[in-house]
């Protein structure tokens, strides 16, 4: 039976209710925050007693660099995702008759139906991740709210924003626009069949588009005469709607959100009827549906340095050390399962920046990012481990740091195959590329693209169905090979590291030189100051000289 004391230990507040119980909890607790070597039992018992084969003794270490993995919990993180966004339908007209004393039969006062909400996009420095959207998959507008008596047109339908992360890229898979098909149905019967045809076409009641005032038996419907349907109408703000195909690149803060999908126009309200001959129109229309869109979402980070890396290099416990991130890391490769981004702050808070260079737009830049990705292993461009999926997010850094663990083995080797899993990722990107082009510039025309809407119905038969001749802007971006890099040499405070080094810093002079080949081998590639930067991460030594690096290759 445990005692007293040792019950009150298992409770949660008990080293705040009874400090004096904890005594001996707390002198360990300081112990560790101090680096102070502890007592030799709970050296083995602590999980971070485990790392000891690879590191040098662990009072040299700051704790902030070497917490134990059950010190982390894994946030939710998804980097791609399909979404179905739906603009708000519209509401329905109103049918309805002023109804007053001594007035016998009113005139028609029933209200326009309100229009459909709508659908914004706004990437916001904030956001991380697109697991919320990837979990919701349908977003839908609000309906704009019916018409109603007393001329009271319906409510507006609500509007709904879409916030997703600084670089993300929005592609249309598929699009479903009502009104462009009304368009579309209402030119081919003008311009297909015969004038009485389309006279034929006015005194048709369709359940889809009409409404009839309440009580209005089969036999009396049967007789009512209805006008020409209303041309399709689309909301004024359709106007800035993105092009279709959509394909956005979301690579800046947006202050505004910006519109995705225009809310379908509500249905006309009965006094749109009126005629001399009809002064009391029995009938509104509908609302229109809303249009559907079917977006891909991809997210590719968009951060100034990509650290690539195998498997446990010690990759996070740089990022660890460059920057604030508490970044996973763990004695085990695979740590990393989702990217993370660090800030690194170029203030030493000693009134001016530690390093002070201009950007390319000619602000002070006083920080930049750094992308940790998961770690790459041979092959990965074939999809092996978790490379391809992340190697994306590498692709967009502006300058890479190839991260090579001392360690491990031959540096050279890792660096080769690490140059050779990118490689190979740019050409499978260059070949997707590619094919998207042609299937874009060939055979992707989907309805309600704008040449269809604003030429005139004189150039309809004009056009060429087959081809599209809208060229729409690509995602630019520079090649992986020509891109600034450096060579990271972590680990360089375990024994025997040193020869390895100085074949690393050979190769590289030689790379430099033109005596050996890219490790990329491709013609263009950018060579001109590559360097290896020796560290020891957990100890946060040399680290302090990237900063400055990566700010020179910055201006490259
Ligand atoms: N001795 C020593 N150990 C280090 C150094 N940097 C990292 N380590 C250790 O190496 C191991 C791997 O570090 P991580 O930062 O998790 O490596 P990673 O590259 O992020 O690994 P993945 O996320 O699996 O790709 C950890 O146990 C670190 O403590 C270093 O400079 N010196
Ligand atoms: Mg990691």
């Amino acid at each position: 039976m445990s005692s007293v004391r040792d019950r009150a230990f298992s409770g949660t507040l008990t080293p705040f209710l009874y400090p004096s119980l904890c005594d001996s909890t707390f002198v360990v607790a300081r112990q560790v925050r101090h680096h102070r070597p502890l007592p030799l039992f709970f050296r083995c018992s602590s999980a971070a007693a485990q790392h000891t084969t690879t590191r040098g003794p662990r009072d040299a270490v700051p704790t902030r660099f070497d917490l134990t993995p059950d010190d982390y919990a894994l946030t939710p993180f998804a980097d791609r995702c399909i979404l179905t966004v739906e603009a708000g339908s519209g509401g329905h007209g109103c049918v309805s008759f002023v109804r007053e004393k001594y007035i016998e039969e009113g005139p028609a006062n029933g209200g326009d139906g309100g229009s459909g909400g709508n659908v914004y996009i706004q990437a916001i420095r904030g956001e991380t991740s697109l697991h919320k959207l990837a979990r919701r998959r349908l977003i839908k507008a609000g309906r704009g709210r019916n018409g109603q008596g007393k001329t009271k047109g319906g409510e507006r339908g609500s509007d709904v924003l879409i916030t997703v992360p600084v670089g993300t890229i929005v592609r249309e898979i598929q699009r479903q626009d009502p009104v462009a098909d009304a368009e579309e149905a209402e030119r081919r019967a003008h311009w297909h069949s015969k004038e009485e045809n389309v006279e034929e076409m006015r005194g048709i009641y369709r359940r889809d588009k009409w409404l009839v005032f309440p009580g209005t038996v089969p036999s009396q419907l049967a007789k009512m005469e209805f006008p020409a349907l209303p041309k399709p109408r689309r909301s004024h703000l359709a106007a800035v709607q993105p092009e279709s195909p959509i394909w956005l690149d979301l690579d800046k803060h947006m202050e505004a959100p910006m519109l995705l999908a225009a809310g379908a126009m509500g249905g006309l309200g009965n006094p749109h009827f009126m005629t001399p001959c009809s002064p009391r129109p029995k009938m509104a229309t509908r609302g229109d549906e809303g249009m559907k869109l079917s977006l891909q979402l991809e997210l590719k980070i968009l951060a100034d340095l990509g650290l690539v890396g195998m498997p446990n290099a010690g990759k996070s416990t740089l990022l660890r050390a460059l920057s604030n991130s508490r970044a996973r890391v763990g004695s085990w490769a695979f740590t990393t399962l989702q990217p993370n981004v660090g800030t690194v702050v170029l203030d030493n808070h000693k009134g001016r920046p530690a390093v002070w260079k201009r950007g390319k737009d000619g602000e002070l830049k006083e920080n930049f990012t750094v992308a940790d990705v998961p770690g790459l292993i041979e092959d990965a461009h074939l999809d092996k481990g978790l490379g391809l999926g992340f190697l994306r997010h590498v692709e967009r850094a502006a300058v890479l740091a190839f991260v090579v663990d001392l360690s491990a083995g031959d540096a050279v080797k890792s660096l080769q195959l690490l140059w050779r899993e990118v490689s190979e990722y740019e050409n499978l990107r260059g070949k997707e590329l590619n094919a998207e082009t042609e299937r874009r510039m060939v055979t992707y025309r989907p309805p309600g693209s704008r040449l269809r809407r604003s030429e005139e119905y004189e150039d309809w038969e004009r056009l060429d169905l087959s081809s599209s001749p809208e060229f729409l802007p690509f995602v630019t971006q520079t090649p992986i090979s020509s891109k600034p890099w450096f060579v990271v040499a972590t680990k360089a405070d375990l024994p025997d590291t040193e020869a390895n080094y100085d074949a690393l810093q050979e190769y590289l002079h030689s790379v430099k030189s033109g005596v050996q080949p890219h490790p990329s081998s491709r013609k263009n590639a950018w060579k001109r100051d590559v360097q290896a930067v020796p560290i020891s991460a957990i100890r946060a030594e040399g680290v302090d000289v990237i900063p400055q690096l990566v700010m020179d290759l910055l201006e490259e």
